[in-house]
């Protein structure tokens, strides 16, 4: 669990569950989670197929990529429970639990899931929850909700969540400003990673490029895509450049040079350099290495 918790997240595909090319290839993609939807972007006609693809899915491809199966709402649609019944066994990391409101429904998924857990004998936590928060009724209980022990990830959904507050999506999302600082507060309060929403429009890179820039600045872990050109852009913008890089190792280097040599107040290039930015030089480092970049090639480079 504590992986779960931790692990890259990046980008995470949504990929229509009905459709088996779009399953078949979506792993040669290089998303760091791949999400098989059936819910929104399935016809009520199509739930049965696009459940037992996905399943079947499951247990007979081999991922690279974390594996998320958004389910139907467990109480609020006829379906979400029957998802459960049929997805869970096929052994997903996640399930994604759409327009989550209240613990209630969590604690719910979470009961099947150690039902399940058992009845294989796997490990305690070897299926997780990201729940996604679409309306203001989520919003409110975010922080408890983020606090469930299953839960390993929240994100955002936007566009059920402005339908909700009676509004639209603008360029600079100052309707989603709000939303998405609570959610990101609740999430690191809880020690859990965050995800923010789809940007829906795959012609505007520009646009997309300037949304995921905005939402790492504001702190996000990672991005809903919904097609694979999308990846490659977020992945860009999550991995550190060389210059940062760099700057990180001197100042992790400086910081254990102080504590090994016993010296006190250290600088690194005329900057004073304290608790604080030693955990962003950190992070820094290990978001780089955890992008597969070699990160001692950049100390001899320094
Ligand atoms: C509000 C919400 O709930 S959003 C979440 C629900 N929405 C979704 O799941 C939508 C996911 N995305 C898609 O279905 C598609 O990307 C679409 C419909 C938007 C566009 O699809 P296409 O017109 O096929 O796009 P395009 O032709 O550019 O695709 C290029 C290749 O990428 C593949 N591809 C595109 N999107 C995806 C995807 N999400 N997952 C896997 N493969 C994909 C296509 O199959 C195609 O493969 P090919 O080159 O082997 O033929
Ligand atoms: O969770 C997402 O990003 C997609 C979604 O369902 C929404 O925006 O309503
Ligand atoms: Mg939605």
């Amino acid at each position: 669990m504590k992986d779960a918790k931790t692990r890259l997240r990046r980008t995470m595909m949504f990929v229509p569950g009905n459709s088996p090319k779009m399953i078949n290839s979506a792993d040669i993609y290089g998303a760091d989670s791949l999400m098989f939807d059936i819910e929104d972007s399935i016809a009520i006609t199509e739930k049965d197929t696009a459940r037992l693809l996905v399943a079947n899915a499951l247990k007979t491809l081999k991922f690279h990529s974390e594996t998320v199966v958004r389910i139907n709402h467990p109480t609020q649609t006829p379906f979400g429970m029957d998802d459960l019944k049929v997805i869970l066994p096929a052994k997903p990391n996640l399930i994604r639990l759409p327009k989550v409101e209240d613990i209630s429904e969590v604690e719910l998924v979470a009961a099947e899931i150690e039902k399940v857990e058992k009845e294989n004998g796997w490990a305690e936590g070897t299926i997780n929850i990201i729940g996604a928060i679409e309306s203001v009724k989520g919003l409110y209980n975010v922080r408890e909700i983020c606090k469930h022990p299953r839960m390993a990830a929240i994100a955002l959904g936007a566009e059920d969540f402005i339908a909700n507050l009676k509004t639209q999506r603008t360029k600079y999302g100052i309707e989603l400003y709000y939303a998405r600082s609570q959610i990101l507060m609740a999430a690191r309060d809880a020690e859990i990673q965050c995800m923010d929403t789809v940007f829906s429009d795959v012609k505007d890179m520009e646009g997309f490029a300037a949304e995921v820039t905005r939402s790492k600045d504001m702190g996000f872990d990672g991005k809903s895509v919904i097609h694979p050109k999308q990846i490659v852009e977020v992945h860009r913008i999550y991995t550190p450049t060389d210059i940062q890089i760099t700057k990180a190792l001197k100042v992790l280097d400086a910081y254990k040079d102080s504590i090994e040599n016993h010296k006190g107040v250290l600088a690194v290039d005329g900057k004073m350099i304290d608790g604080p930015i030693v955990v962003r030089a950190q992070r820094i480092v290990d978001q780089a290495k955890a992008a597969g970049v070699n990160v001692e090639e950049k100390r001899e480079q320094a």
